[in-house]
């Protein structure tokens, strides 16, 4: 999607290894009603600059997926097995990798922003924590700059001011944009953004969406997307894997996906979602709803 751009830090080696590489990966879960194989076997890379989506209805193991590749399963209630490579290093095998990677190499937006923040602590002292732990030498006054400048670029009006503001001051999109803005304090190569819109209504949706990919252009990261919306997988997916039942039934860039669905399961998201715009090039929505079931 965004232009890679190669620094000297991106050599060609670096620049060839996914930064997210995950083979045969299988998650059991250890249930009051017995062990449940929520992943069966998924294989999936997102490089630099590239949207990889899961996509799925309730159950079918997305969040079990993206919940696996960061570790962030309770242990010894889930049973990893395959591989997870992040950055090259293996977070299944190793599970002081995951934590090594973890709010450095990759970050988490999480679904519900409502929740995600502590009500209790002003919005300033939760990103600047997020700032300081990943740059532990950044004094509070330092953390309150760069923290502003994070807020501005995730589009919060008046930063400065809003800094000292609890979340409960915030609307919905407004606090979706914030968590955004606490996941790039980390300077991630990589975002896993687990339903990142699902709370939000429409129009926010498509603005926190706008502001993904704008992100994402500017510094070439990488985002496995999880979603159960074929309309917000087509508008930001480079790929997108089509999960059921723990396994992936279809794989493909976004178009084909979309335009030419093989399997009956995917026939029947994409009726899910009530108007879909026909593609362009740009992958720009079409201005005009296309009104189902209207006479031509
Ligand atoms: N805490 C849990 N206890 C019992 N079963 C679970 C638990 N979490 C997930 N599962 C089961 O694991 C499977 C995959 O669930 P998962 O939440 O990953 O799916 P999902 O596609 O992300 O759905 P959703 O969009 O509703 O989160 C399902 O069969 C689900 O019932």
């Amino acid at each position: 999607m965004a232009e890679v751009t190669t620094t000297a830090a991106n050599t060609p080696t670096a620049e060839s290894t996914p930064l997210l590489d995950a083979t045969d990966l299988q998650i059991e879960l250890i249930t009051a009603h017995g062990v449940v194989r929520a992943v069966d076997g998924v294989s999936f890379t997102v490089r630099r600059g590239e949207t990889v989506t899961l996509i799925g209805e309730s159950g079918s193991g997305k969040s079990t997926t993206a919940m696996g590749v960061l570790r962030l399963l309770p242990e010894g209630l889930a049973v990893m097995s395959g591989s997870v490579r992040i950055a090259g290093r293996d977070v299944v095998a190793d599970p002081g990798a995951a934590r090594a990677v973890r709010g450095r190499t990759v970050s988490l937006i999480p679904q519900d922003p409502m929740t995600a923040l502590s009500p209790v602590h002003t919005i300033g002292r939760q990103l600047g924590d997020a700032l300081r732990l990943r740059h532990p030498g950044m004094s509070r006054t330092q953390a309150r700059d760069k923290g502003v400048e994070l807020l501005a670029q995730v589009r919060i009006p008046q930063p400065r001011t809003r800094w000292k503001a609890y979340p409960h001051q915030f609307s919905g999109g407004m606090l979706q944009r914030i968590l955004i803005a606490t996941a790039l304090a980390a300077e991630p190569e990589l975002l896993v953004a687990d339903e990142p819109t699902s709370a939000l209504d429409a129009t926010v949706q498509a603005s926190v969406l706008d502001l993904l990919m704008e992100l994402q252009e500017r510094t070439g990261i990488g985002m496995l997307m999880i979603t159960h919306d074929l309309g917000v997988a087509r508008l930001v997916s480079d790929r997108i894997h089509v999960m059921k039942d723990g396994r992936f039934v279809e794989s493909g860039s976004a178009e084909d996906i979309v335009e030419r669905p093989a399997e009956p399961y995917t026939r029947e998201l994409l009726a899910a979602v009530p108007r879909l715009g026909a593609w362009d090039e740009d992958g720009d929505e079409r201005t005009e709803p296309v009104a189902q079931g209207a006479a031509p």
